[in-house]
């Protein structure tokens, strides 16, 4: 699996100092407000579980997991429920966890349901944000990277599947592609 990687773009460490700021910041902003934190599956189940562990207050959590219906449909920002919430979301103060932000369609969906759902307050936190190809007007409350136009894998972020379990984030061998 290492071999596969052509270049670390942002080691473990690295990772889990801008969570501890991350997580230091929410936790002051969020005090008093018992927040309900989504982590959206797949992608995130990493950062999910490492910033709540830097979370110093009181929170609810629960998961979410989403696709788009297709390649094709994807640009039109259609996105089908695979998963829903467990919880309630209504008058409550909702943190979603976000692996990536790249169209910006997946959390254009997400945050327009939660507001049906008359969620109080919405806010974003994502470990990535890849603003090079947006295409919905959104942005994340807390960001950990602004990364480059480029593929990366690892730290919860797949490739065909492969590759979530990396400890840090990196890009593939082009070669990779091809197989
Ligand atoms: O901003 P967007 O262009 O919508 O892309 C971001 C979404 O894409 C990835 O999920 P993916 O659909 O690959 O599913 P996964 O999390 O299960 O890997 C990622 O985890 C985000 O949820
Ligand atoms: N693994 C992975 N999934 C994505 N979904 C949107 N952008 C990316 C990316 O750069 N890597």
């Amino acid at each position: 699996m290492q071999n596969d990687i052509q270049e670390v773009l942002y080691s473990e460490q690295q990772i889990q100092d801008k969570i501890k700021e991350m997580g230091e910041q929410i936790s002051r902003d969020f005090e008093g407000r018992n927040p309900l934190v989504i982590c959206v599956l797949k992608g995130a189940f990493i950062f999910m579980a490492d910033l709540v562990k830097q979370i110093t207050i009181p929170l609810e959590l629960d998961f979410m997991a989403v696709s788009s219906y297709g390649a094709s449909t994807k640009s039109s920002g259609v996105v089908k429920i695979i998963k829903d919430l467990d919880i309630s979301v209504e008058g409550r103060h909702i943190l979603i966890v976000e692996d990536i932000i790249d169209s910006g369609l997946t959390l254009s969906y997400l945050i327009d349901v939660l507001e049906r759902r008359n969620a109080l307050s919405i806010t974003v936190a994502a470990l990535f944000d890849k603003p090079a190809r947006r295409s919905a007007e959104l942005d994340a409350d807390y960001k950990g990277f602004v990364i480059p136009d480029a593929f990366v894998v690892g730290y919860g972020l797949d490739y065909a599947e492969k590759y979530r379990n990396l400890p840090y984030v990196g890009v593939l061998k082009p070669e990779v592609y091809s197989q």
